[in-house]
């Protein structure tokens, strides 16, 4: 669906993008993480055909991006929507310029009034709602063509579990309806809840890609046992024998245990540790 070979884009003194490569399938999210000015806005820019890479290629459907705009959904991570302008009316302006009409597009707006909880403010000036209606709002508006490719930056910053929580929901849907979903994010169990492929960026380029399990695998968790008058904690990979083995070595019983696995986090930071500078 989306294909991202060798990416280069450089802003003056700055390279964003330094062979940035990525694919994506029709019902795949994708979790791009990585720290801030790794690139993923940038690519995400390339991927709508906003900005062009200054090296590589970018398909959506083995298209230029900029042709086929009219399947894709972008959810900017900077809140753009007209501040006197009403939620429905935003709704109907973006999904009439998609092409939706009448009955079609009464149908996309109340489906989507229901499912990111907008209903209550539907008829209200976008520049009085909280910062999470606005979110809820923005990510209505990516989504009122019911596009095949849904780029989302960042649509959860700042949210409150409600609204995180509704977001979520509907990108998991529109991915079960078959939508390749590019979603970037500090939170990282938000991509475990999403059931997300994941892509490490660093500095340009995504540096690990895969499930998350297999991304995780062979990463050390920790365990904490704790005893009465003493406290032993390990980090390792296999973090149920080591317990076992903690337990035997002692003879006597604990007062607690603690089994961490490793999580995405850890991850993260083994990633991004191992290839710093
Ligand atoms: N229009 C621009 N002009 C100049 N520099 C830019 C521009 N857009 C991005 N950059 C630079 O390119 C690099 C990559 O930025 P980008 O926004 O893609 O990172 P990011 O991974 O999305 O970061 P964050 O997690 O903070 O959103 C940064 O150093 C940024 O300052």
């Amino acid at each position: 669906m989306l294909k991202a070979e060798n990416l280069t884009k450089r802003y003056g003194r700055v390279q964003a993008l330094a062979g940035f490569s990525l694919e994506v399938a029709a019902g795949e999210i994708v979790g791009l993480v990585g720290h801030n000015g790794a690139g993923k806005t940038t690519f995400i820019e390339t991927a709508t055909g906003l900005i062009r890479p200054d090296g590589g290629r970018v398909t959506v459907n083995g298209q230029d991006p900029a042709r086929v705009r009219g399947i894709t959904g972008v959810c900017p991570q900077q809140i753009g929507l007209y501040l006197s302008t009403t939620v429905r009316e935003h709704l109907r302006l973006f999904g009439g310029l998609a092409g939706l009409r009448r009955t079609a597009l009464r149908a996309e707006i109340d489906d989507l009034a229901e499912s990111l909880k907008l209903t209550s403010f539907m008829d209200r000036p976008v520049g009085v709602l909280s910062g999470g209606q606005q979110r809820r709002t923005q990510a209505a508006v990516a989504l009122i063509n019911r596009p095949s490719l849904l780029l989302m930056d960042e649509p959860t910053a700042g949210a409150d579990p409600e609204t995180r929580q509704a977001l979520l929901d509907v990108v998991k849907q529109r991915a079960s309806e078959g939508a390749a979903v590019i979603y970037t994010t500090h939170y990282l169990p938000e991509l475990t809840e999403l059931a997300a492929t994941i892509a490490v960026a660093r500095a340009g380029a995504v540096i690990a890609r895969g499930s998350a399990a297999d991304l995780l695998d062979g990463l050390p968790g920790e365990v904490l046992v704790t005893f009465a008058d003493a406290e032993v904690h390990v980090s390792t990979t296999d973090p149920t024998g080591t317990l076992l083995e903690i337990l035997r070595d002692a003879g006597r019983p604990p007062i607690a245990v603690d089994l961490r696995k490793p999580s995405l986090d850890d991850l993260y930071r083994s990633l991004t540790v191992s290839y710093a500078h």
